[in-house]
């Protein structure tokens, strides 16, 4: 992995996800998207075939740092409160893409569905024996989560890509957390964070059926 990339540390990816909610258990963006500029980092350090992705995420963090810092900012705070504003004056199109193509919902939409399988590829590398390949835990946290919602190109590359990745113990060591006992350790403190934001956002899509978004 690049040297440059050496300061990602996954412990502080994971705090930005607990500190995620507030007391009202809502998910407050700019921590949710500190979160996603640290995996980007960690993304860009696994070298180029991955770079597709990284940029994907990179654009997606952009949009909504643009929507978080514009003249709309305050109704940007929170998930709920975008949903709400986003919703009520109707800037989501349920039906196509083109009419609000940067909207915070449909932005969030691809990112949360991502931070599902980050779950899982996390609870496969924390439950998963020392020799277990880390091709194949990826690409069953995949299948499971986000390959639904990709074309048959996408999910090529995406196989591809995946059987470039380190072993696992070069993954837990890229942590920057310690040896690979206490990555895991680490591991089982913070994923129940991680399962809170995605099953609150979940449900929030949920009640405004907005879990299609195109
Ligand atoms: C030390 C271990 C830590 C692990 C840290 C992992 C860090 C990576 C975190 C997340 C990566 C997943 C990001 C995926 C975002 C996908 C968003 C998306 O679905 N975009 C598509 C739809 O967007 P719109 O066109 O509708 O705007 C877009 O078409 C797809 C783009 C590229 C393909 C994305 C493939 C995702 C594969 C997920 C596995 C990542 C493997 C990382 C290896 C660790």
């Amino acid at each position: 992995m690049a040297a440059s990339e050496s300061d990602f540390n996954l412990k502080v990816v994971l705090v930005s996800f607990k500190q995620c909610l507030n007391e009202a258990e809502e998910v407050q963006l700019d921590h949710y998207l500190a979160g996603w500029r640290g995996l980007v980092r960690f993304l860009n350090s696994l070298g180029a075939i991955f770079s597709f992705i990284s940029k994907d995420v990179a654009t997606k963090v952009q949009i909504m740092e643009g929507l978080c810092g514009g003249p709309g900012r305050e109704h940007y705070s929170t998930l709920q409160s975008m949903v709400a504003y986003e919703v009520g004056h109707k800037l989501v199109d349920l039906e196509r893409r083109a009419r609000y193509p940067d909207s915070g919902c449909r932005t969030v939409l691809r990112l949360h569905r991502a931070l599902r399988w980050l779950q899982l590829f996390l609870e496969g590398l924390r439950t998963s024996p020392e020799d277990a390949s880390t091709a194949t835990l990826c690409t069953e946290s995949y299948n499971a989560s986000l390959a639904a919602f990709h074309p048959w190109i996408v999910r090529r590359a995406v196989t591809v890509a995946f059987c470039t990745l380190p072993a696992r113990r070069a993954f837990l060591e890229a942590m920057n957390v310690g040896p690979p006992e206490q990555a895991v350790e680490m591991l089982s403190e913070a994923l129940p964070f991680i399962e809170r934001v995605y099953s609150i956002s979940q449900k929030l899509y949920a009640e405004h059926a907005l879990l299609g978004l195109p």
